[in-house]
């Protein structure tokens, strides 16, 4: 017998979206293994969330297609993380971070249901893998930009998924919150989800992804790292944005 091969964590197959009459992603290609971290690299508006929607199957395709984990966006959900820009959840919410992170559960539960000693647990673990254990009864808008960011990210671990979704995760956070963020990620990918991340910092893709896409509207190149984040393919990429480059490495992307 053959062995089970598991399918990719993401393929997208000629992924097209349309708002109204504009195009918002044309023709895009690729594919995410189990294990693996993709940076969505472009400047503002190049649809970078666009199509981390298309993945959450929010916004429907034009053509193309894009199965998760080996199904349909809508039926992978229960497996896919997402973590917002952290400005997304209103500060003022009166709500515990504890509370926050529960709520990563609750598709696994219900929402109806109450959470049991082991969503307690996994909630407990996941912030504690951020570095905010001791945080837990704080009130959620009481914390900085970065320490919120991880707090959703902790939301997303504690869901235990094996795709994660995170839109722009490093957007203005302090250098102790990246360090917890990239070791959250990597400690993901070692337990086999697959992660994707739209980015402007470029050093992020080569730390933490092995491959990145290099997205405006249509696609400038999706493979290895390495190879593929070229300092050509990112002038082609950002067009006349400007670009900060050392060497011949692309440390930051300005748009
Ligand atoms: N709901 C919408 N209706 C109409 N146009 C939209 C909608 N959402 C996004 N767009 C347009 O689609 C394009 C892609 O936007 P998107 O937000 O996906 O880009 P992005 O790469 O995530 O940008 P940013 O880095 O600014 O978040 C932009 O031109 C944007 O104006």
């Amino acid at each position: 017998m053959e062995p089970d091969i598991p399918p990719p964590a993401l393929d997208l197959d000629e992924v097209t979206v349309a708002y109204g009459p504009a195009l918002a992603l044309e023709n895009i290609d690729g594919m995410v293994a189990p294990g693996e971290a993709v940076a969505l690299i472009g400047p503002n508006g190049a649809g970078k969330s666009t199509l981390i929607k298309a993945v959450l199957g929010l916004v429907p395709l034009a053509s193309g297609r894009i199965t998760v984990l080996g199904t349909t966006p809508a039926r992978a959900r229960r497996d896919v993380a997402y973590v917002p820009q952290a400005d997304t959840l209103d500060p003022e919410f009166p709500i515990s971070v504890g509370q926050v992170v529960l709520m990563g559960r609750y598709r696994r539960i219900g929402w109806l249901r109450r959470p049991k000693a082991a969503d307690k647990e996994a909630a407990r673990r996941a912030l504690e893998q951020v570095g905010l254990a001791d945080r837990a009864r704080h009130r959620f808008g009481t914390l900085s930009g970065g320490q919120r960011q991880r707090v959703l990210l902790a939301r997303a671990i504690a869901a235990e998924p094996r795709l994660l979704l995170l839109d722009e995760p490093f957007n203005g956070v302090d250098a102790v919150s990246e360090q917890a963020l990239l070791d959250a990620i990597a400690r993901l990918k070692e337990e086999g989800a697959a992660v994707v991340v739209s980015t402007h910092d470029l050093a992020l893709a080569h730390l933490a992804c092995e491959e990145v896409c290099l997205l405006n509207r249509r696609q400038y190149g999706f493979g290895p790292t390495n190879v593929t984040l070229t300092p050509d393919r990112l002038r082609a990429t950002y067009g006349g944005h400007a670009l900060e480059l050392r060497g011949d490495r692309v440390i930051v992307a300005h748009s």
